[in-house]
């Protein structure tokens, strides 16, 4: 049995479309159910920021989830394939009438990716405050909360409607299939068959 994390909210539907595409059979959660159990599959319904704290700890043997947020945890997992979906970039944000000078000593910086922002400020040598977000990033460097924001981009809707621009690019993201360490190695032909069907519909071959 394969015990397989999946991700709530923005990547969902397109996750689901996927094992759809495997199972050849409609795939629905009930109502509030939080497990399926379909054949050989036991998948689990968690947030998508949960996802990695499953695969890690052994409570799912593999999962779905974005880059960015496995980055951000920096948990002992294995990628093991980008899905292609949820593609979207992790991007510095600031004014538009802005622009990041970096031989300032200390920049204030709003986030809800703490650990991303510190990694990339401390790269570039320049001392950063950063304020934890949990939403409406945006706001922050219009209202003197902070000087920069790092956030999600996808359309760059959000940023441009709040009258911010991208600075800089930090990283470009997309949902992958990630396994547990231990899992991999006992359950390893099982999820190399998971695999193998999964990267067919990813190519759509
Ligand atoms: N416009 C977008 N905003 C946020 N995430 C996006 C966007 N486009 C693609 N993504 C990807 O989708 C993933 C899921 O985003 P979603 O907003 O559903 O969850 P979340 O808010 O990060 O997590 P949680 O619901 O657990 O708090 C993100 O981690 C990211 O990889
Ligand atoms: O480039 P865009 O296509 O505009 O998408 C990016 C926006 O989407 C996400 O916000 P979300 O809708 O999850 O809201 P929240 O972060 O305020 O919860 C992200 O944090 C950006 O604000």
């Amino acid at each position: 049995m394969l015990t397989v994390a999946l991700p709530k909210g923005r990547i969902a539907e397109q996750t689901l479309e996927i094992f759809e595409t495997i199972f050849g059979d409609e795939f629905k959660f009930e109502s509030r159910k939080l497990i399926l159990d379909m054949g050989a599959f036991r998948f689990l319904l968690v947030r998508n920021q949960d996802v990695p704290t499953y695969v890690a700890h052994q409570a799912a043997d593999i999962g779905v989830v974005g880059l960015d947020v496995i980055e951000e945890q920096g948990l002992d997992i294995i990628r093991l394939l980008d899905l292609g979906i949820g593609k979207c970039k992790v991007a510095v944000g600031i004014r538009e009438d802005d622009e990041l000078d970096w031989s300032k000593p200390q920049m204030k910086v709003a986030s809800k990716m703490v650990n991303i922002t510190r990694n990339y400020f401390s790269k570039k040598a320049m001392g950063v405050e950063v304020i934890k977000l949990y939403g409406s990033i945006e706001l922050a460097p219009l209202v003197g909360l902070a000087d920069a924001i790092v956030d999600i981009v996808e359309t760059g809707t959000t940023m441009k409607e709040n009258g911010l621009k991208v600075a800089e690019t930090i990283m470009e993201s997309s949902a992958h299939l990630i396994a547990n360490k231990h899992s991999f190695l006992a359950k390893k032909s099982e999820i190399m068959e998971l695999y193998t069907q999964m990267e067919k519909v990813v190519r759509g071959s």
